[in-house]
């Protein structure tokens, strides 16, 4: 696999990086193996000190991440200081959080003695990450595992080696022992012998289903835990009493963002009729206002795709669309700029038999569908493969919590943007994946809730003291 930065604005190769040898990946689960053994004799406020570190360093290299990121996947420069950002929040929240929420729980029982559930750290950690947010996604998993004990190897991936590369040098640099977070530039057989390690006892992936199936394959065979953060294909629905003014405020930034490139994009408008005339035409409007250009320039609003695969493959995806029936609303057009730009484009009429009805399409595409009822709606954003976030648009916000209380994906927000924050959990359901990551949920997800139960001494006079089945009686 070739690890390159192709800046995707100019389509220039900026940096290759050689892959990891077998030998390298061996000597970084040691090292890595041999400091979580280390890491469980540590009060945990050290980490807390070095995380906090970590989210100053990034502060103040703000300006080279971001650069870097943008010149990696060819997103927003503002964007990008917004990630940057978003890590040092997300790494302040675990170092002042962690200890509490790792805190022993005490259990109520009738067993002799007292018993109390500890959470340790289990081992070393594979991490599987994408492009599309290349620091936060490493930072979702590398915070709470690191305040755990847990220790890292992170496999990122191919089209984004540099930002892996210094999200590495920011953690070494804030004075994390060697091994607590090793980036590799590994293939997937690679991961995959890493997985089958000893050493490594938990897998998080953030990806594609098809990325997921394989490497949770992986896992599942050789029984380590995993999380799986997969794609999306989220609902915006547009209840009948839904303030327009806020909706047409708030969709073509929930597709736009990011190049339209985020598993919790809003792919899929579904709207009542008596808003849908309104809601399309609003929508081609804003599409149209977005200025294509240099992201490195803040006048800039639309950035290129991360890469000409990406671009190729939406381009065909909306190419089988539109020969299923499909209706471009708008867009579907080149943009004469070199870079990998995709026009932001509204498809409408797309039937239940349309390949577009059930795939995701990673990019700047938006669905839209009209419906009559709220149950239409409803149905329609339930039948999806996929689980992961949403958006409800209602007048009366209880009313519009409870249809998002029936939408079945893991995440809904209501009259509101989608915002990803360390206190709240992020993950789905169906093939979106399981797991979750951020929050106390989180930080949960490779520890051992080990069981201790403490008594003086046996006492077989009461039932519990012992095992149940013991008969107290047998000499
Ligand atoms: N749920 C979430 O939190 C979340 C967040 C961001 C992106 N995504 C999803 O990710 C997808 C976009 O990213 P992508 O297309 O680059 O995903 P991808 O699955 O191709 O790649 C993700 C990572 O997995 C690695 N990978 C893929 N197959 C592998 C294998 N067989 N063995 C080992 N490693 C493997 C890649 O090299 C990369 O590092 C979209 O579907 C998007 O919705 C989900
Ligand atoms: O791409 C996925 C993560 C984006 C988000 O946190 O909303």
């Amino acid at each position: 696999m070739a690890y390159k930065t192709i800046n995707p604005y100019t389509n220039e190769v900026v940096k290759e990086y050689p892959e990891a040898t077998d030998a390298e990946l061996m000597s970084a689960i040691d090292t890595s193996y041999q400091l979580f053994k280390q890491f469980k004799n540590q009060p945990i406020s050290d980490r807390a000190k070095i995380l906090h570190q970590i989210a100053k360093n990034m502060r103040n290299h703000a300006d080279e991440l971001a650069e870097a990121a943008t010149v990696d996947m060819g997103k927003l420069l503002r964007e990008s200081r917004g990630e940057v950002e978003l890590c040092a929040i997300i790494a302040d929240w675990f170092a002042d959080h962690a200890e509490d929420l790792l805190k022993p729980d005490k259990i109520d029982t009738i067993a002799n003695g007292e018993a109390e559930i500890q959470k340790h750290a289990t081992g070393v950690i594979m991490m599987v990450e994408p492009w599309n947010f290349p620091y936060y996604q490493i930072m979702r998993v590398f915070a709470p595992n690191f305040m755990v004990g847990n220790t890292m190897l992170l496999k990122h991936a191919s089209n984004t080696p540099t930002s892996a590369k210094m999200f590495a040098d920011i953690v070494e640099s804030a004075g994390a022992p060697k091994g607590s977070l090793t980036n590799l530039f590994l293939s997937y057989d690679q991961v995959t012998e890493a997985i089958a390690d000893p050493r490594i006892q938990g897998v998080a992936l953030t990806g594609s289903e098809r990325g997921g199936r394989s490497v949770a394959e992986a896992a599942g065979k050789n029984l380590k835990k995993n999380t799986m953060e997969l794609g999306g294909m989220d609902a915006f629905i547009v209840l009948s009493d839904a303030n327009i003014d806020d909706v047409n405020d708030i969709a073509w930034r929930a597709r736009l963002y990011n190049a339209g490139q985020v598993c919790t994009s809003s792919k899929r408008f579904i709207v009542m009729d008596n808003l849908y005339d309104e809601f399309v035409a609003k929508l081609k409007e804003n599409f149209a206002k977005v200025k294509p250009g240099d992201p490195m320039d803040d006048e800039t609003t639309l950035a290129p795709m991360n890469s000409e695969k990406a671009r190729k493959k939406l381009q065909q995806q909306v190419d089988r669309a539109v020969a299923a029936g499909a209706t471009v609303e708008y867009g579907n057009e080149p943009i004469d700029l070199p870079g990998q730009f995709f026009k932001p484009t509204i498809l409408t009429n797309i039937t239940k038999d349309n390949p577009a009805y059930g795939e995701e399409m990673f990019g700047p595409v938006a669905h839209v569908y009209k419906v009559h009822s709220e149950e239409e709606a409803i149905e329609l954003a339930n039948d999806s493969m996929f689980g992961l976030g949403g958006i409800v648009f209602g007048g009366d916000s209880n009313h519009a919590a409870e249809v998002a209380a029936k939408v079945e994906t893991g995440m809904v927000f209501v009259n509101n943007f989608m915002v990803s924050l360390p206190e709240l959990p992020f993950g789905g359901v169906k093939n979106s994946g399981y797991g979750r990551e951020m929050s106390q949920i989180g930080q949960m997800a490779f520890v051992n809730e080990q069981l201790i139960v403490k008594a003086d001494k046996p006492d077989l006079n009461n039932l519990a003291g012992g095992l149940v089945a013991v008969d107290k009686d047998s000499k």
